[in-house]
């Protein structure tokens, strides 16, 4: 078996849902044979360390530890589910407190023992806020750390490709922007179905609002369908991030990135944007849309600086003009 890279990629939460699904991608898209396995919780850890052994993956030099100097150290690449999933009738807001400590402790590792990691992947939810906690506190440049944000758009393309009765990937440009939480913007003026534009496709305001909330609420549905959140899609979706940032396929749905920037009013917030993920890291662009749509992710932003505030007064990040200090990059 060819890896893209021998250098080590750490997977934190590992003896969780996603964690556990992130080793078995990792390998079968075959980007590193060298992975270790990181948990708090040793029977979950040791137990999908003891799976994959059992899947006898050719090449594969996987370890599994709960230690985190021996996790995070040499680390090149880590990608992290390590927190609290939200249950039926909870919003990922619910998760911020708890998970945003586990994102602080996160970072510091991060910057104690792998300060030249080359890319981190923040998965665990309010992800945009457990993200910008973790960069803070990890010290690294922004375009090294992303958050997954990439489900809210797969699932505007799955809504769009059912309504009109195509393959999903003949849905283009069907793009969520903001935050991964209910306040994300969903934009429809890039959106073509099999090259056609979505305006010239006959949909009414009504169905668009319908398929609007489809995808807004697409977390909630699966925790109700499968009694838990999803770890398929979240897993795949941050391999193929970090398979872009290990040099491999690019990796082109939104990520969340740190956006600080005068031109477009967004300031010190982490949020999904139009992304290209390489070698380099995670660079953004600009969101094209309407006025309206432009508003929409406006108000998203807002949400986010709210969320931003309580890990500030929760005293999870100093204020900003601190961190700033800290950390001339941000
Ligand atoms: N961003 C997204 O699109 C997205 C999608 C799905 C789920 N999520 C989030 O991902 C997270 C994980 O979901 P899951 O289904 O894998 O949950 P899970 O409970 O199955 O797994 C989480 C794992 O993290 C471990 N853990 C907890 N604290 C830790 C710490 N401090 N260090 C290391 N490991 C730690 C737990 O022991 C557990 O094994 C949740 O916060 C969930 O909301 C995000
Ligand atoms: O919905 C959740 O809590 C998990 C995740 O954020 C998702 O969008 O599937």
């Amino acid at each position: 078996m060819e890896f893209l890279t021998n250098d080590k990629l750490l997977i934190v939460g590992a003896g969780g849902m996603i964690g556990s699904n992130m080793v078995q991608s990792a390998l079968m898209l075959g980007l590193t044979p060298n992975i270790c396995l990181y948990d708090i919780y040793e029977p979950g850890v040791h137990g999908v360390y003891d799976e994959m052994q059992q899947c006898a993956f050719p090449g594969a030099n996987i370890t599994y530890t709960v230690d985190p100097e021996e996790a995070f150290t040499n680390a090149k690449f880590i990608i992290s589910s390590g927190g609290a999933p939200r249950k039926e009738g909870m919003t990922r807001e619910d998760l911020l407190k708890g998970n945003c400590k586990i994102a602080a402790e996160f970072g510091e590792n991060i910057k104690k023992y792998c300060p030249d990691v080359n890319h981190v992947v923040v998965i665990f939810n309010p992800a945009d806020v457990t993200a910008l906690t973790a960069l803070i506190h990890s010290g690294l440049k922004p375009n090294q750390l992303t958050s997954l944000a990439a489900l809210d758009s797969t699932r505007l393309q799955q809504a769009l490709a059912h309504e009109f009765g195509v393959q999903q990937d003949k849905v283009t440009g069907a793009h969520t922007y903001g935050g991964h939480g209910e306040q994300m913007a969903v934009f429809a003026s890039q959106v073509k179905i099999d090259g056609k534009p979505l305006s010239e496709m006959g949909l009414s305001a009504e169905r668009w609002e319908e398929i609007k909330h489809k995808t807004v609420q697409g977390g909630s549905n699966i925790i109700k369908l499968r009694g838990r959140s999803s770890f398929q899609s979240p897993a795949y979706n941050a391999v193929k991030m970090i398979e872009a940032a290990m040099g491999g396929e690019p990796f082109t749905l939104p990520a969340g990135c740190y956006v600080n920037d005068d031109k477009l009013g967004f300031k010190n917030v982490m949020m999904a944007m139009p992304t290209t993920i390489d070698k380099t890291g995670v660079h953004y662009s600009e969101p094209t849309g309407t006025p309206e749509e432009l508003a929409e992710l406006q108000k998203s932003y807002e949400h986010l600086c709210k969320m931003r505030q309580e890990i500030i007064d929760l005293d999870i990040v100093p204020s900003i003009e601190a961190w700033k200090n800290d950390n001339a990059n941000l």
